[in-house]
């Protein structure tokens, strides 16, 4: 045993201590494949501040640069008070919200935010200015490395500028897409605020509408988006025609993508003002069937269930204030019923579109059960699901890691299965190509015994709310037919679970192409560039191995890829993107050049079509 004195006992700085545990700062390290890795909490930590100067009534405009490795954010507000630019960022627990009333309805006063960007980064610069005097502060890994003051001609406000540091976040860039989602978000919840985002204006008038109007397929609306708000209280609804729900829920500005007691509440009471109003008590899932809503609450205080702020757990709107539930229920019932009763239209619509999925449901209800007693059966010996042993939506800290392989292939399945954490991943194999279910109807997630089991082993039956794995990674090789595998996968969760998909769970593994190592070291590459690059590094004659499939590589070897530096791409939709559309063209019977079209839509371009080529060369050697 080794000694325990007072040599054994230390004390951390705090860029220390942030440094040793960014994870209870940040969240997810990660590469910024997905959208609630670190490199984004990081963003947010600095935008929320020139947000909070905003709501205080002070800079309309935002101006924020990101690329690949850094980030610029410059805020016309008040400016960061001169004498204390450096202690802000640098001292814990420093900040100016904790007095204020204003900003009892924040996400955070906790006065760590920028400490922990500032200790993450390779280089972090504040510049304050205010009434003609800057001051300009720059550090190093939390280490202080300039501190300069002059005077300046430059209207009042703070700039941010930093590069997360690469030997903690592995690997990492930022996915525009995932930041441009996050400024509409900003502005859909700040009427009146100007962000410029990388040369563009981004604005909204009408809130939570135009965040609906985004993110949906306008062509497939049921009815006119439902927008109604209230006194710290907005909601938006329609009715689309894709399968599941899906919902979009903000606390005081913070998107909460795992809902919470707020959208559990909302999904709730939209139910009962339904049968309320319509007097007949609809099943709650076919009012639900298909429905798109957006609520966006403040709250005093707020309680988080996780640290990464994704899951409201507060049962009180404030210290004194009602329930959550009783707030927007109470709400709920007067405007929605009050706008159904206004709006025959918009009434008549909604109640056809809950007949037509009662029809839909009694029409499935057989099959339905016959299906759920076999996978029942299956599921006590079902060969194709490894399973882990922590699951999403648990309250553990290593929920958010939970990830489920789909592989195709024995050989495949066993490297993963071999070399895989147990407690987090799991593999579900895939005997052969699954159906083509473009065009069918849920029927045949049913009738598939492949589909049927695969929906049971993701527990996604009825929606999201008992997932039970964060990261849905397709993990097929990387040929034609890998591809033509990861096709037919992404048709099926498009389809059926757009929902899946929307909320950023699933993704594409990405496996090396090539190894390139000398005695000393191994570098593994996943395009040519990297290989030149690792060729360069290592110099002399390093031994390249070009690995084919995933079969080919060994369990040993396939641990490091889904461990801690797997590279995940993840699957986007972008807002252009009709999901119908989209899947006619590139699985249905009759389109020459759809491949293509997948792989510009899904932003996957890169890999596909490299794969592609790859592929095309082996077919013809
Ligand atoms: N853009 C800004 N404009 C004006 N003041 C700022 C700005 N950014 C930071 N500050 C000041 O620095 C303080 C510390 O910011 P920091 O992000 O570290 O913590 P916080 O916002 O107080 O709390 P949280 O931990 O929730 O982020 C703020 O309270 C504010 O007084």
């Amino acid at each position: 045993m080794t000694a325990y004195n007072e040599d054994s006992i230390r004390s951390l700085d705090w860029k220390e201590h942030i440094r040793l545990r960014p994870g209870m700062y940040i969240g997810k390290l990660g590469d910024g494949s997905a959208y609630d890795d670190g490199i984004y909490v990081l963003l947010k930590e600095v935008v929320d501040n020139s947000i909070d100067e905003f709501v205080m009534g002070a800079g309309k405009t935002i101006e924020i640069t990101v690329n690949e490795h850094k980030v610029s954010v410059r805020d016309y507000g008040r400016g960061i008070p001169i004498g204390s630019v450096v202690d802000v960022v640098s001292k814990i627990n420093t900040g100016g919200k904790y007095d204020s009333k204003a900003f009892q309805k924040s996400v955070g006063l906790n006065g760590v935010g920028t400490k922990a960007v500032n200790a993450l980064s390779t280089s972090f610069v504040v510049q304050s200015y205010r009434d003609g005097k800057t001051r300009i502060a720059e550090f190093s890994k939390g280490e202080l490395v300039k501190d300069e003051e002059k005077t300046t001609t430059q209207r009042n406000g703070t700039a941010v500028t930093f590069y997360p540091d690469d030997s903690i976040f592995r690997n990492y860039h930022y996915r525009l897409e995932f930041v441009e989602n996050m400024i509409w978000n900003y502005v859909f919840l700040n009427s009146g605020l100007t962000v410029n985002f990388n040369g563009q204006k981004f604005v909204s008038e009408n809130g939570l509408k135009d965040l609906l109007e985004r993110n949906i397929d306008t062509e497939s609306m049921r009815y006119p988006i439902i927008h109604l708000k209230g006194d710290d209280i907005e909601v938006a609804i329609t009715h689309g025609q894709q399968y599941g729900e899906e919902y979009y829920s903000f606390v005081n500005g913070q998107h909460t993508t795992q809902g919470g007691t707020h959208q559990a509440a909302f999904r709730e009471a939209v139910v009962k003002t339904v049968r309320e109003f319509y007097k007949k008590d609809f099943d709650a899932s076919d009012i639900r069937a298909s429905i798109i809503g957006a609520i966006a609450i403040k709250v005093q205080e707020p309680v988080f269930e996780s640290q990464t702020k994704t899951k409201l757990g507060s049962q009180n709107i404030g210290p004194e204030g009602p329930t959550v539930r009783t707030f927007i229920n109470d709400f709920v019932k007067k405007a929605l019923d009050d706008y159904l009763h206004k709006h025959s239209d918009t009434a008549e619509a909604l109640q056809k579109r809950i007949l037509q999925s009662e029809r839909e449901r009694k029409d499935i209800a057989g099959i339905k059960k016959l299906a759920n007693e076999r996978a029942k059966k299956a599921s006590l010996h079902n060969r194709k699901l490894r399973d882990c042993k922590i699951h999403y939506g648990e309250n553990h800290e290593l929920a958010q890691q939970t990830t489920l392989f789909i592989t195709e292939g024995d050989s495949a399945s066993g490297s993963i299965t071999k070399s895989r954490d147990v407690q987090t991943q799991a593999v579900f194999s895939l005997k052969g190509k699954p159906l083509n279910a473009f065009g069918l109807t849920k029927k045949v997630v049913y009738e598939n015994e492949e589909f049927n089991l695969l929906q049971h082993a993701l527990n996604i039956e009825d929606g999201l709310d008992g997932l039970r794995y964060n990261n849905i990674v397709i993990a097929t090789d990387a040929d034609v037919d890998g591809m033509h595998i990861r096709l037919l996968l992404m048709t099926f969760f498009l389809q059926f679970f757009p929902d899946l998909v929307k909320a950023g769970h699933v993704s594409i593994l990405q496996t090396p192409l090539f190894r390139v190592r000398n005695k000393k070291e191994t570098i593994y590459c996943y395009s040519d560039e990297e290989r030149q690059r690792a060729i360069l590094k290592l110099g002399g004659k390093p031994e390249i191995t070009r690995f084919k499939g995933l079969g080919e590589i060994s369990p040993e070897e396939f641990g490091l890829f889904i461990g801690k530096d797997m590279r995940l791409d993840p699957v986007i939709l972008s807002k252009e993107q009709k999901i119908i559309q989209l899947l006619e063209y590139y699985m249905g019977k009759n389109t020459p050049d759809r491949q293509k079209h997948i792989v510009n839509n899904l932003r996957i371009e890169v890999d596909i079509a490299e794969e592609q080529k790859i592929a095309e060369e082996e077919l013809v050697a």
